[in-house]
Order: structure tokens, then C-alpha cells, then sequence
């Protein structure tokens, strides 16, 4: 928690859903509807094919639908891509940006990733932009400085606490149901806020940085719970709308 920031739990469907999940999204937007949105926003980034379903499911909740990926072109020749644009005429509020699946799969490096983040701008959407270490990083004690690192060359220089919102993701923590310590998410947590405000000037002081990797119900309290962390970016728990539900019900015990 950051005093004066409002927490965002956002979830992020990956490479899942058909429109038969789609009900786990009207259960998602009814859980806010009933009181949960005094707590935290509220996002669901979803599969492009999804968006425009998924954001008239919730326009008629404090919820909102989110990309999960943009191209950095607003269109032309690129295949199979999606522009910012495109999510925002399906309806997105947000996208998220260089999530350590597609800088793995798709070899994006933190030029693309700033640049995907303007483009997200140009469009009306927050970015929300993804750093995080890899196992092996964090074994050779690298931490901090791969965190230096992709700040400086993923966050763009005139980014607000409006228009962005950073999530950190330790690569080995997604999926896995390991998570860092509660100390870990301390440590790393100021040092992002530090850097920021050393990028952004006051700017960094209202930008909200989540956690994301195996944020569950069980452990939402304590992951949720630390300095500098304001709100989470939700993966596996996000496809169920009573575990999506519980982890923004986390809120509710800490103060
Ligand atoms: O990558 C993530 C969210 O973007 C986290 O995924 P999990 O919550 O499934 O670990």
C-alpha cells in the first residue's frame, strides 16, 4: 500500500478463454458490483478475441477490460498484430506491456517495450509495463540492477501516474507458486519507487507499482500488504472469479 494511492487488482487471461469463460467475468463484475470496488479498481486483460465481449459484459460494472499486448504502429502490413488503437475501439481502458512471456516468445526488448507504451498512449490506454529478474538473475544477485535496467529502457521519459502503472513480475515466481518473501517485495518495491522518482521527478510518487507472480487468496494478505505495493497483476487466479474475488477481498484486512 502507498498512502493516497487507490490499489488496482488486475487480472491477465493469457492464452485462456473462449467465450464460455465469459462467465466467470459477469461473476467477476458482479463480485465489484457488490461492494468490493470501495476497496480497489478493478481490470480484466483478456485475449484480443474476447475484448469487445468482455468490455460490454463489464460496462455495466466498476470493472474494466484491458489488452494484453499492442503493436507499436497505430496500422499497416503486420499480420496477426493488434494496435492500441484496435483494443481501444474494443473497448480497453488499459494495456499491458512488456510482460516477460512476450520479451521471452517474441524476443521484446525494452526499446520495443517503451515503445509499445507510447503507443499505448496515443490511443487513450494505460500502459501498464512489466519488469521483473529471472531466476538466474536473482541467484547471481542481480536483482535490483535488472530492475535499474529495464526501468530506464522500458518506462518512457514523460510517463505519469496516470497514463502508466508498473507491475513487477519475478520471472521465476509466475506460474510457479513461489513467490519472494515478504522482505524481497520490500526491497524490491522502494528500489522501483526510488528509480522512478529519479526518472519521473514527482510523477513517481502517485504511480502505482503492483505484484505480480502466484498471487493467490492464501497469500494476498502478505504479498498485498507490503510498502510500495499497490495493487497485483493476476494470472492463473484471475480465470476464477471467486479466487479474482478473493484476492481483492485481501483489501479488507489490510489497512
Ligand atoms: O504473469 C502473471 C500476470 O501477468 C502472473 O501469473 P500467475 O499469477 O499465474 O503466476
Amino acid at each position: 500500500m502507498t498512502p493516497g494511492i487507490r490499489p488496482l487488482v488486475a487480472g491477465n487471461w493469457k492464452m485462456n478463454g473462449t467465450s464460455a469463460s465469459l462467465n466467470e467475468l459477469r461473476m467477476i463484475g458482479n463480485g465489484f458490483m457488490s461492494g468490493l470496488d470501495a476497496e480497489t479498481e478493478a481490470l480484466v486483460c483478456v485475449p484480443a478475441t474476447l475484448l469487445a465481449h468482455a468490455a460490454e459484459i463489464l460496462s455495466r460494472t466498476p470493472v474494466r477490460a484491458g489488452g494484453e499486448d499492442c503493436h507499436t504502429k497505430e496500422s499497416g502490413a503486420h499480420t496477426g498484430c493488434i494496435s492500441a488503437e484496435m483494443l481501444k475501439d474494443a473497448g480497453a481502458s488499459h494495456v499491458i506491456v512488456g510482460h516477460s512471456e512476450r520479451r521471452a516468445d517474441n524476443n521484446e526488448d525494452d526499446a520495443i517495450v517503451q515503445a509499445k507504451a507510447s503507443a499505448a498512449w496515443r490511443a487513450g490506454l494505460v500502459a501498464i509495463i512489466c519488469i521483473g529478474e529471472t531466476r538466474a538473475e536473482r541467484e547471481a544477485g542481480a536483482t535490483l540492477d535488472v530492475l535499474s535496467r529495464q526501468l530506464s529502457g522500458s518506462v518512457p521519459p514523460n510517463a505519469t501516474a496516470s497514463n502508466t502503472v508498473i507491475a513487477y513480475e519475478p520471472v521465476w515466481a509466475i506460474g510457479t507458486g513461489l513467490t519472494p518473501t515478504a522482505a524481497d517485495v520490500t526491497e524490491a518495491h522502494a528500489h522501483i519507487r526510488e528509480k522512478l522518482s529519479e526518472k519521473l521527478g514527482s510523477a513517481a510518487a502517485k504511480m502505482r507499482i503492483l505484484y505480480g507472480g502466484s498471487v493467490k487468496p492464501s497469500n494476498a494478505v502478505e504479498l498485498l500488504g507490503v510498502k510500495n505495493v499497490d495493487g497485483a497483476l493476476v494470472g492463473g487466479a484471475s480465470l476464477k472469479a471467486a479466487d479474482f474475488l478473493g484476492i481483492a477481498e485481501a483489501y479488507r484486512n489490510i489497512s
